[in-house]
Order: structure tokens, then C-alpha cells, then sequence
């Protein structure tokens, strides 16, 4: 097998969010060794764990409790500087009311997880009893409120049978003035020493996408509306606000919630300094000419 040939396995998350990457990645035709895992974030994080996946986008929160095994790839996430517009807590009370009340956490999401508890805990001081499942079982489970994220987010509230949305990029703006990144683009350490040429090519790749997916936003919110299905303006306000960079003050932002996982004993202290692996300029992407 010659270098170029090696199999690489990428983790991409199946939600709209990512369809300004992912609808153009499936269009240009890249090596059939590089193949594309496409699932729901918690699952993604799990197959990143266990070495199922190479590299791939997974939960923040994934690199921030095993942070001796990945690399952060540069210059990649899934963020927001305010409204997010799919991660909200929904609930039929005010959630200041929500204390000792059920709270049902959806089982796709790691980051949203922690980031509801940031909010509910330290922003509104309440205390709830949190239980994880389907967003579905909202109401056998007696829950007021629900931790929904992607496309069952966008579903929920277009539905509108909650009374109250807090849009967690929003509030954790309000509190912080940081943007806020749900998710990174991690690599393996092992993987990245192992195939450093092919990880740089792959990165590249995923970063020139992402470049062409946002180029052509219109198109892109055309095929990915439907999906939800929701309007195609929504679509496009919504994927318009979402950030797929790591600027400083992503990076920034992603430190400050790293910390906030620590005080919460849920990250560990070795997330910090981040382990940023920068984006070669000089590797050519496979459509350059
Ligand atoms: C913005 C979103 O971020 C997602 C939220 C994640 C999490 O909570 O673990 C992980 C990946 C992101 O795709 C979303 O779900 O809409």
C-alpha cells in the first residue's frame, strides 16, 4: 500500500449543522480510503475513544476529559458567538423554577450536557434532578425541562410547545462575552505521530470545504432545509451563525469552559494548555490547481 493509500476513518457530525463541510466533502471525490463516519456527537465521541474513528469533529467536551490522547486540529469547530439557534433548554416552568424538577438530557450530546449545568447551576443557582434519554421520552419521563441539541432542537422549536427556550450559546455569551465551541475537530495523538502527512492532507481537505460550503450557502440551504424540514431563509440564518473556525477567541472561550469542567470535577486539568495542531498551508488540497 503506498503512503497515499493508508485508510483514515473521519468522524462527521450527521447533523445540518454541519452541511455546509459535509454536503461539499460528498461531492468532490476524495480517496475511497478516507472514509467518513457519520453519526450523532456522543457516539462519535465514544468511536473517537475506543480508536474507532482517526479524527473527526466530536462534543468539546470529548477532548476535555482525555486530553492526553487527542490533538485539537486547528482552525476547525462548531461554534457560536451568541444565539446558536439548536442547543436550547426547554421547559414549561421559568427555568429559575426549575429546581428538583426532572430535566431529561439528550443522549447525543456530551458538551450541551455540561454547558446546561453551567447554566442552570451557576448562572440561574437552581438545582434540578437530571436524567438522560431520547428527547422523545420527555413526557413518560415527567420531565419539565429538556436539553435538546441539532435536529431534534430545531424540530422542537419549530414545534413550540415549550413555553420557555434558553438558547445555551446565548446565555453563556451573556454571562462570559465568549463565544461558545460545541465542538472540535480532534485527531488521536498516536494517529497524528503515526500518519502526520495524511493527517495534514485530511485537515486541509475538511478546511477547504468548509471555505466552499460557506461560499455557496444558498445551495447548501436549499438541499439541507428539507431535512428538518424548515424554511430555506431559517436554515440559512441559522447556519449563517454558526462559526466553523478556532480563533483566539474560540480558543479562549473553549479555556474558559474547560475550566468551568474542572471545578465541575468533570475535565481534567491536563485540557489546559490546548493542544492546537496547526493547519499546514503549504499542503496542497486535492483541488488546487
Ligand atoms: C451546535 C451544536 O453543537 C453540537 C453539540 C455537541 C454536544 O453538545 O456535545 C456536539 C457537537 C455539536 O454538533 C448542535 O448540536 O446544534
Amino acid at each position: 500500500m503506498n503512503r497515499n493509500d493508508a485508510t483514515v476513518r473521519i468522524g462527521m457530525v450527521a447533523y445540518i449543522n454541519t452541511a455546509p463541510i459535509h454536503t461539499i466533502w460528498r461531492e468532490r471525490h476524495y480517496p475511497a480510503e478516507w472514509q467518513m463516519i457519520e453519526d450523532h456527537p456522543a457516539a462519535l465521541n465514544e468511536q473517537l475513544a475506543a480508536g474507532d474513528i482517526d479524527l473527526g469533529f466530536c462534543s468539546s467536551h470529548e477532548y476535555g476529559i482525555r486530553p492526553d490522547r487527542y490533538r485539537i486540529l486547528g482552525d476547525l469547530s462548531i461554534s457560536a458567538n451568541g444565539p446558536v439557534g439548536s442547543v436550547f433548554l426547554f421547559s414549561r416552568v421559568k427555568p429559575e423554577k426549575l429546581a428538583g424538577e426532572t430535566v431529561l438530557l439528550s443522549a447525543q450530546s456530551k458538551t450541551s450536557v455540561c454547558l446546561v449545568r453551567i447554566v442552570l447551576e451557576k448562572f440561574y443557582r437552581v438545582q434540578p434532578v437530571y436524567c438522560c434519554g431520547e428527547v422523545a421520552s420527555a413526557r413518560q419521563l415527567g420531565a419539565k425541562g429538556i436539553l435538546a441539541i441539532g435536529d431534534d432542537a430545531l424540530r422542537l422549536k419549530l414545534e413550540g410547545s415549550y413555553q420557555y427556550c434558553v438558547d445555551l450559546g446565548e446565555a453563556w455569551q451573556q454571562e462570559t462575552g465568549l463565544p461558545f465551541v460545541f465542538a472540535v475537530c480532534a485527531v488521536r495523538d498516536e494517529f497524528c505521530r503515526t500518519q502526520p502527512e495524511l493527517v495534514a492532507r485530511v485537515h486541509r481537505a475538511l478546511v477547504d470545504c468548509r471555505d466552499e460550503g460557506l461560499r455557496q450557502l444558498d445551495r447548501i440551504c436549499r438541499l439541507a432545509a428539507p431535512r428538518i424540514p424548515m424554511e430555506v431563509d431559517s436554515c440559512h440564518s441559522y447556519l449563517q451563525a454558526i462559526h466553523y473556525d478556532l480563533d483566539e477567541a474560540k480558543q479562549r472561550a473553549l479555556a474558559t469552559f474547560y475550566r468551568a469542567l474542572v471545578d465541575f470535577g468533570e475535565a481534567s486539568e491536563a485540557a489546559l494548555p490546548l493542544k492546537i495542531h496547526p493547519l499546514h498551508h503549504d499542503i496542497r488540497g486535492a483541488f488546487d490547481e
